[in-house]
């Protein structure tokens, strides 16, 4: 590394130490131990500052909390910092191989294997690859596939059977140009989307096919740090040497060049006869953060949702994943009785009847005894009252607070500045905030094509009359629970 390299390095981390010290001071001991003592800077790029955290659910609090005080504190510090993108780091364990760290890397990150040692260097476009490197190649920062994500393991139902035959078809398609290039599927939070792309990913390498499984961070930071390393060319071409590129969460992909570089690639591989496969929480036209030509790039190939998972299909994943159980655990019996009530119980996602089956399975074997209907409720009980509440779309805030106050929802939209109109809109704003992830100009823009300090500022005239008038607080609660119903 050149000695000016190593002095900007040094001084992106002393501003990143000044920024905490005011986050700290600004916030308090408390909130800044609980949200940000583990966040980091892993690089600074393109204006953007990358930071990283170890969890999704630290990210989600921070950016839908935090995120424009974190940018204003840095632009106190560092004025050319625009924009802030936080991203998770991956956990010890969840990587093919433990992480390298290039020595002048601020901070550990989930992908700086992709900037150090003499496994990046370039590759030709269609090399034969070893075993080892078809997409557990750490070299690229692709994740190892879960071997339990199979085909096999995949229940169809109604809600699902569409986006099977989708990814089975990938799967298996042989001769000719990629299919439904790329796949793209979306889905609300544990209805498959990843079984689906992990069970692809298994197939094709199966197959002696090239395979790269990433999700958006890993793309990001992957990208970030090759550049950081100048070994972009080096990530575009190995990436572009593979037959399938799996990316997980699209809709974390973010920064100018970063879309720029995802667009290309995406690109190249289309061209090249790649197949493509990626999945989302909401359609590509809902992708707001990205660039309208990667949108229709995405747009371009088959779009498919996952529905929820319907009674059915529940109770045949909870099936599925008990008798998988009883092969290693066969006293561990569950009545189709308990079955059933579990199936109605727990709405929510797969990932939640994973839950509820490891906690029979814990009381099962800790107790010893039969689980009844009782022992199942007080087991699950916890997984039912915190299940995943909906997700809400600004579009229905808007149509039920326009209800509720007698305006229209173009009134809302629109430039009137009437009190019968201002208060309905700034109270469909606040419930945009609280209840969605959207940032502060997602909304803006939602709203009207509104500025974000607008949003802002309607939001903190909502919190500080919920503090004063106890009617509206009633009012915004119902309206919160109608909405997440
Ligand atoms: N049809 C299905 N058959 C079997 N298991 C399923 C099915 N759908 C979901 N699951 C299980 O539910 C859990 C969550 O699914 P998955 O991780 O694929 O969700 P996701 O849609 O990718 O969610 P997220 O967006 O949160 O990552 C996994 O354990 C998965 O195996």
């Amino acid at each position: 590394m050149s000695s000016i390299a190593a002095s900007n390095e040094q001084t992106a981390s002393d501003v990143w130490v000044r920024v905490k010290r005011r986050l700290r001071a600004e916030l308090g001991e408390d909130i800044f131990a609980s949200w940000f003592g583990r966040l980091e800077l892993d690089a600074i790029t393109d204006g953007c500052a990358y930071l990283t955290v170890p969890t999704r659910f630290l990210k989600s609090w921070i950016e839908s909390h935090y995120s424009d005080r974190v940018l204003t504190l840095y632009r106190a510090e560092s004025p050319h910092v625009e924009r802030i993108t936080i991203g998770v780091r991956s956990t010890v364990g969840r990587d093919a191989a433990p992480a390298r760290r290039a020595p002048e890397a601020p901070r550990p990150s989930n992908v700086t294997t992709l900037a150090a040692g003499p496994a990046a260097e370039p590759k030709p476009l269609v090399a034969p690859a070893p075993a080892e490197e078809r997409g557990e190649g750490s070299d690229l920062g692709g994740a190892p596939l879960d071997a339990r994500l199979t085909f096999d393991t995949f229940i169809i139902g109604r809600s699902n059977a569409l986006a099977h035959a989708a990814a089975d078809r990938v799967a298996h398609h042989q001769a000719g140009p990629a299919l439904y290039n790329p796949l793209y599927l979306h889905a609300g939070v544990g209805l498959g989307k990843t079984h689906l792309l992990h069970a692809i990913g298994h197939e094709m390498r199966a197959q002696g096919r090239r395979v790269i499984y990433l999700t958006a961070d890993r793309f990001m930071y992957g990208f970030v740090a090759s550049l950081k390393a100048q070994t972009s060319l080096a990530f575009k071409e190995r990436l572009r040497g593979i037959d399938l590129l799996i990316i997980d969460d699209v809709q974390f992909i973010q920064g100018k060049q970063i879309q720029q570089e995802f667009g290309h690639t995406l690109n190249a591989l289309i061209d090249a006869g790649r197949q493509i496969v990626v999945a989302a929480d909401r359609p590509p036209a809902d992708l707001e953060s990205l660039d309208e030509r990667v949108r229709s790039r995405l747009a371009g190939g088959l779009v498919v949702e996952v529905g929820a998972l319907d009674e059915a299909l529940r109770a045949s994943i909870l099936t599925t994943r008990i008798e998988a159980l009883k092969t290693v655990h066969p006293t561990f019996d569950v009545s189709p009785n308990v079955v059933s009530y579990v199936a109605r119980a727990i709405t929510a996602n797969g990932r939640d009847l994973e839950g509820a089956v490891n906690r029979l399975l814990a009381h099962a074997t800790l107790t010893g005894s039969a689980i009844t209907l009782e022992t199942a409720e007080a087991a699950i009980r916890d997984l039912v009252r915190n299940r995943e509440p909906k997700r809400v779309k600004i579009e229905d805030i808007q149509k039920l607070v326009a209800s509720r106050y007698n305006v229209s929802r173009s009134d809302i939209l629109s430039e009137r500045r009437t009190a019968a109109v201002v208060r309905p809109r700034q109270i469909a704003m606040y419930l945009s905030k609280v209840l969605t992830l959207r940032s502060l100009p997602e909304i803006g823009r939602r709203f009207g094509g509104r500025d974000h300090t607008t949003v802002l500022h309607a939001v903190r005239k909502i919190e500080k009359a919920l503090g004063e008038d106890n009617a509206l607080n009633d009012e915004v609660e119902l309206l919160k629970r109608m909405l997440q119903e």
